[in-house]
Protein backbone atom coordinates (compact mmCIF):
# COMPACT_ATOMS: atom_id res chain seq x y z
CA UNK A 1 0.00 0.00 0.00
CA UNK A 2 0.95 3.68 -0.77
CA UNK A 3 1.47 5.87 1.92
CA UNK A 4 0.87 8.86 -0.27
CA UNK A 5 -0.92 8.35 -4.13
CA UNK A 6 -1.34 11.33 -5.93
CA UNK A 7 -3.37 10.94 -9.41
CA UNK A 8 -3.82 13.16 -12.37
CA UNK A 9 -3.35 16.33 -10.11
CA UNK A 10 -4.11 19.67 -11.44
CA UNK A 11 -3.65 22.83 -9.85
CA UNK A 12 -2.33 26.11 -9.60
CA UNK A 13 -3.07 29.92 -8.72
CA UNK A 14 -6.32 31.39 -9.58
CA UNK A 15 -7.58 29.87 -12.25
CA UNK A 16 -4.35 29.14 -14.06
CA UNK A 17 -3.37 25.83 -14.08
CA UNK A 18 0.42 25.11 -13.45
CA UNK A 19 0.98 21.52 -12.56
CA UNK A 20 -1.48 19.16 -14.91
CA UNK A 21 -2.02 15.85 -14.61
CA UNK A 22 0.32 15.19 -12.01
CA UNK A 23 0.65 11.66 -10.35
CA UNK A 24 3.20 10.48 -7.89
CA UNK A 25 3.34 8.04 -5.31
CA UNK A 26 5.73 6.90 -2.18
CA UNK A 27 5.73 3.66 -0.23
CA UNK A 28 6.28 3.42 3.42
CA UNK A 29 9.52 4.89 4.49
CA UNK A 30 10.52 5.77 0.93
CA UNK A 31 12.37 8.82 0.42
CA UNK A 32 10.98 10.43 -3.32
CA UNK A 33 12.47 13.50 -5.10
CA UNK A 34 11.44 15.84 -7.35
CA UNK A 35 13.09 16.88 -10.10
CA UNK A 36 12.68 19.32 -12.55
CA UNK A 37 14.10 22.24 -14.42
CA UNK A 38 13.27 26.19 -12.61
CA UNK A 39 9.72 27.18 -12.82
CA UNK A 40 8.75 23.70 -13.71
CA UNK A 41 6.02 23.59 -10.36
CA UNK A 42 7.55 21.33 -8.40
CA UNK A 43 6.98 24.07 -5.32
CA UNK A 44 3.43 24.40 -6.67
CA UNK A 45 2.73 20.53 -6.44
CA UNK A 46 3.58 20.31 -3.19
CA UNK A 47 1.72 23.44 -2.10
CA UNK A 48 -1.68 21.52 -3.81
CA UNK A 49 -1.42 18.35 -1.85
CA UNK A 50 -0.77 19.89 0.98
CA UNK A 51 -4.40 22.32 0.31
CA UNK A 52 -2.72 25.73 -0.12
CA UNK A 53 -3.46 26.00 -3.58
CA UNK A 54 -6.75 25.27 -4.67
CA UNK A 55 -7.11 21.59 -6.82
CA UNK A 56 -9.04 22.19 -10.25
CA UNK A 57 -8.61 17.81 -10.87
CA UNK A 58 -7.66 14.55 -9.51
CA UNK A 59 -7.04 13.11 -6.29
CA UNK A 60 -4.77 12.30 -3.75
CA UNK A 61 -5.13 9.32 -1.12
CA UNK A 62 -3.48 8.64 2.73
CA UNK A 63 -3.07 5.28 3.11
CA UNK A 64 -5.42 4.30 1.28
CA UNK A 65 -8.31 7.02 2.72
CA UNK A 66 -9.39 9.67 0.00
CA UNK A 67 -7.88 13.23 1.65
CA UNK A 68 -8.39 15.26 -1.83
CA UNK A 69 -11.10 17.67 0.40
CA UNK A 70 -9.66 17.40 3.23
CA UNK A 71 -8.66 21.09 4.03
CA UNK A 72 -4.72 21.99 5.26
CA UNK A 73 -5.56 22.60 9.03
CA UNK A 74 -6.96 18.79 9.15
CA UNK A 75 -3.88 17.33 7.04
CA UNK A 76 -0.95 17.79 9.88
CA UNK A 77 -3.49 15.43 12.34
CA UNK A 78 -4.38 13.07 9.32
CA UNK A 79 -0.65 12.33 9.10
CA UNK A 80 0.98 15.07 6.54
CA UNK A 81 3.42 17.82 7.11
CA UNK A 82 4.96 20.10 5.18
CA UNK A 83 7.99 22.37 5.06
CA UNK A 84 8.18 25.20 2.67
CA UNK A 85 11.83 26.56 1.66
CA UNK A 86 11.11 29.68 3.52
CA UNK A 87 9.65 30.99 6.28
CA UNK A 88 9.43 27.77 7.98
CA UNK A 89 9.90 28.74 11.57
CA UNK A 90 8.72 30.93 14.24
CA UNK A 91 11.27 33.41 14.16
CA UNK A 92 10.50 34.83 17.50
CA UNK A 93 9.75 31.87 19.11
CA UNK A 94 12.36 29.64 20.84
CA UNK A 95 13.58 26.57 19.63
CA UNK A 96 11.95 24.44 21.72
CA UNK A 97 8.34 26.20 21.33
CA UNK A 98 8.63 26.15 18.10
CA UNK A 99 8.93 22.58 18.88
CA UNK A 100 5.82 22.36 20.86
CA UNK A 101 3.42 24.33 18.57
CA UNK A 102 4.44 20.73 15.78
CA UNK A 103 3.88 18.91 18.83
CA UNK A 104 -0.40 20.00 19.35
CA UNK A 105 -1.37 17.07 16.76
CA UNK A 106 1.24 14.51 18.09
CA UNK A 107 -0.52 11.26 19.80
CA UNK A 108 2.94 11.69 22.24
CA UNK A 109 3.03 13.78 24.86
CA UNK A 110 5.59 17.23 24.19
CA UNK A 111 8.81 15.28 25.87
CA UNK A 112 8.46 11.86 24.94
CA UNK A 113 7.92 13.51 21.37
CA UNK A 114 10.94 15.82 21.75
CA UNK A 115 13.67 13.09 22.54
CA UNK A 116 12.63 11.34 19.23
CA UNK A 117 13.18 14.93 17.42
CA UNK A 118 16.78 15.67 19.31
CA UNK A 119 17.57 12.19 18.10
CA UNK A 120 17.29 13.35 14.57
CA UNK A 121 18.72 16.94 14.89
CA UNK A 122 21.41 16.87 17.47
CA UNK A 123 22.69 19.82 16.81
CA UNK A 124 19.25 21.86 17.72
CA UNK A 125 19.36 20.58 21.54
CA UNK A 126 22.14 22.94 22.54
CA UNK A 127 20.37 25.39 20.98
CA UNK A 128 16.87 24.99 22.19
CA UNK A 129 16.49 28.05 24.43
CA UNK A 130 17.79 30.37 21.30
CA UNK A 131 15.28 32.15 19.50
CA UNK A 132 14.62 30.88 16.15
CA UNK A 133 15.30 33.93 14.26
CA UNK A 134 18.67 33.75 15.71
CA UNK A 135 20.03 30.58 14.17
CA UNK A 136 21.78 29.93 10.92
CA UNK A 137 20.03 29.54 7.94
CA UNK A 138 21.11 25.59 8.15
CA UNK A 139 20.06 25.46 11.29
CA UNK A 140 16.67 27.29 11.01
CA UNK A 141 16.51 24.29 7.72
CA UNK A 142 16.07 21.78 10.41
CA UNK A 143 14.49 23.21 12.79
CA UNK A 144 11.69 23.64 10.23
CA UNK A 145 11.85 19.66 9.65
CA UNK A 146 12.12 19.09 13.17
CA UNK A 147 8.79 21.23 13.71
CA UNK A 148 6.87 19.27 11.66
CA UNK A 149 8.31 15.95 12.52
CA UNK A 150 6.83 16.78 16.05
CA UNK A 151 3.02 15.90 14.83
CA UNK A 152 4.28 12.43 14.16
CA UNK A 153 3.18 12.02 9.95
CA UNK A 154 3.13 9.70 8.28
CA UNK A 155 4.53 11.68 5.16
CA UNK A 156 6.54 14.92 4.97
CA UNK A 157 6.59 16.99 2.21
CA UNK A 158 10.18 19.09 1.72
CA UNK A 159 10.62 21.83 -0.51
CA UNK A 160 13.71 22.59 -1.16
CA UNK A 161 15.90 21.96 2.26
CA UNK A 162 19.40 22.08 0.76
CA UNK A 163 18.85 25.79 -0.82
CA UNK A 164 21.73 27.73 0.10
CA UNK A 165 23.44 25.66 2.79
CA UNK A 166 27.34 24.62 2.06
CA UNK A 167 28.12 21.22 0.72
CA UNK A 168 28.72 20.16 4.26
CA UNK A 169 25.37 21.08 5.71
CA UNK A 170 23.95 19.78 2.19
CA UNK A 171 25.10 15.95 3.59
CA UNK A 172 23.85 16.64 7.16
CA UNK A 173 20.14 17.53 5.88
CA UNK A 174 20.73 14.23 3.39
CA UNK A 175 21.22 12.36 6.48
CA UNK A 176 18.42 13.24 8.03
CA UNK A 177 16.59 12.42 5.49
CA UNK A 178 17.63 8.69 5.25
CA UNK A 179 16.91 8.52 8.97
CA UNK A 180 13.53 10.20 9.31
CA UNK A 181 12.55 7.57 6.66
CA UNK A 182 14.49 4.90 8.50
CA UNK A 183 12.65 5.88 11.38
CA UNK A 184 8.81 5.30 9.31
CA UNK A 185 7.98 8.52 8.16
CA UNK A 186 7.92 8.49 4.28
CA UNK A 187 9.81 11.94 2.73
CA UNK A 188 8.64 13.98 -0.56
CA UNK A 189 11.90 15.92 -1.55
CA UNK A 190 11.68 18.98 -3.72
CA UNK A 191 15.87 19.13 -4.93
CA UNK A 192 17.38 21.37 -7.22
CA UNK A 193 20.64 18.95 -7.67
CA UNK A 194 20.01 15.90 -9.54
CA UNK A 195 23.33 13.79 -8.71
CA UNK A 196 22.53 14.12 -5.23
CA UNK A 197 18.87 13.44 -5.39
CA UNK A 198 19.72 10.24 -7.38
CA UNK A 199 22.19 9.13 -4.58
CA UNK A 200 19.83 9.57 -1.92
CA UNK A 201 16.38 8.55 -3.33
CA UNK A 202 14.58 5.54 -3.62
CA UNK A 203 12.56 6.84 -6.57
CA UNK A 204 13.08 10.08 -8.41
CA UNK A 205 10.28 11.94 -10.50
CA UNK A 206 11.27 14.32 -13.13
CA UNK A 207 8.46 17.13 -13.50
CA UNK A 208 8.71 19.20 -16.71
CA UNK A 209 6.23 22.14 -17.40
CA UNK A 210 4.07 21.52 -14.86
CA UNK A 211 3.86 17.81 -16.16
CA UNK A 212 5.18 14.03 -14.98
CA UNK A 213 7.84 13.85 -17.72
CA UNK A 214 9.24 10.39 -16.30
CA UNK A 215 9.95 8.53 -13.17
CA UNK A 216 12.04 5.60 -12.25
CA UNK A 217 14.39 4.63 -9.42
CA UNK A 218 17.76 6.46 -9.33
CA UNK A 219 19.56 3.61 -11.41
CA UNK A 220 17.22 3.66 -14.05
CA UNK A 221 17.50 7.85 -14.93
CA UNK A 222 21.38 7.61 -14.31
CA UNK A 223 21.32 6.13 -17.88
CA UNK A 224 19.22 9.08 -19.54
CA UNK A 225 20.15 12.09 -21.03
CA UNK A 226 19.23 13.94 -17.54
CA UNK A 227 20.99 17.16 -18.59
CA UNK A 228 19.31 17.31 -22.16
CA UNK A 229 16.03 16.39 -20.55
CA UNK A 230 16.57 19.88 -18.27
CA UNK A 231 18.19 21.89 -21.34
CA UNK A 232 15.61 20.80 -23.33
CA UNK A 233 12.79 22.08 -21.31
CA UNK A 234 14.92 25.78 -20.46
CA UNK A 235 14.83 26.19 -24.14
CA UNK A 236 11.12 24.98 -24.79
CA UNK A 237 10.24 27.55 -21.64
CA UNK A 238 12.52 30.71 -23.45
CA UNK A 239 10.68 30.27 -26.83
N1 LIG B 1 2.23 32.94 -6.22
C1 LIG B 1 2.27 32.71 -7.53
N2 LIG B 1 1.34 33.27 -8.35
C2 LIG B 1 1.35 33.02 -9.68
N3 LIG B 1 2.24 32.22 -10.29
C3 LIG B 1 3.18 31.65 -9.53
C4 LIG B 1 3.24 31.86 -8.12
N4 LIG B 1 4.29 31.14 -7.62
C5 LIG B 1 4.86 30.52 -8.69
N5 LIG B 1 4.19 30.83 -9.83
C6 LIG B 1 4.49 30.33 -11.16
O1 LIG B 1 4.29 28.94 -11.21
C7 LIG B 1 5.29 28.32 -12.02
C8 LIG B 1 5.92 27.20 -11.25
O2 LIG B 1 6.62 27.74 -10.12
P1 LIG B 1 7.23 26.80 -9.00
O3 LIG B 1 7.82 27.69 -7.97
O4 LIG B 1 6.21 25.81 -8.57
O5 LIG B 1 8.36 26.04 -9.82
P2 LIG B 1 9.57 25.19 -9.26
O6 LIG B 1 9.68 24.01 -10.15
O7 LIG B 1 9.41 24.93 -7.81
O8 LIG B 1 10.76 26.20 -9.53
P3 LIG B 1 12.17 26.43 -8.76
O9 LIG B 1 12.97 25.20 -8.99
O10 LIG B 1 12.72 27.61 -9.50
O11 LIG B 1 11.84 26.69 -7.33
C9 LIG B 1 6.25 29.42 -12.44
O12 LIG B 1 5.93 29.82 -13.76
C10 LIG B 1 5.97 30.53 -11.48
O13 LIG B 1 6.18 31.78 -12.09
Amino acid sequence: MQVLKVDQLTAGYGKIPIVQEVCLEVGVGQVVTIVGPNGAGKSTFLKAVFGLLPRMAGTIQLDGDDITNVPTHRLARAGVAYVPQNENVFPSMSVEENLELGSFVSSKSFRARVNDVWDIFPELKPAKGKKAGLLSGGQRNMLGMARALMAEPKVILLDEPTAGLSPANVEVVWSQIATISELGTSVVVVEQNVDRALDSSDHVYIIVAGRNHDHAAPEVLRKLDLAGIFLGASAEQRA
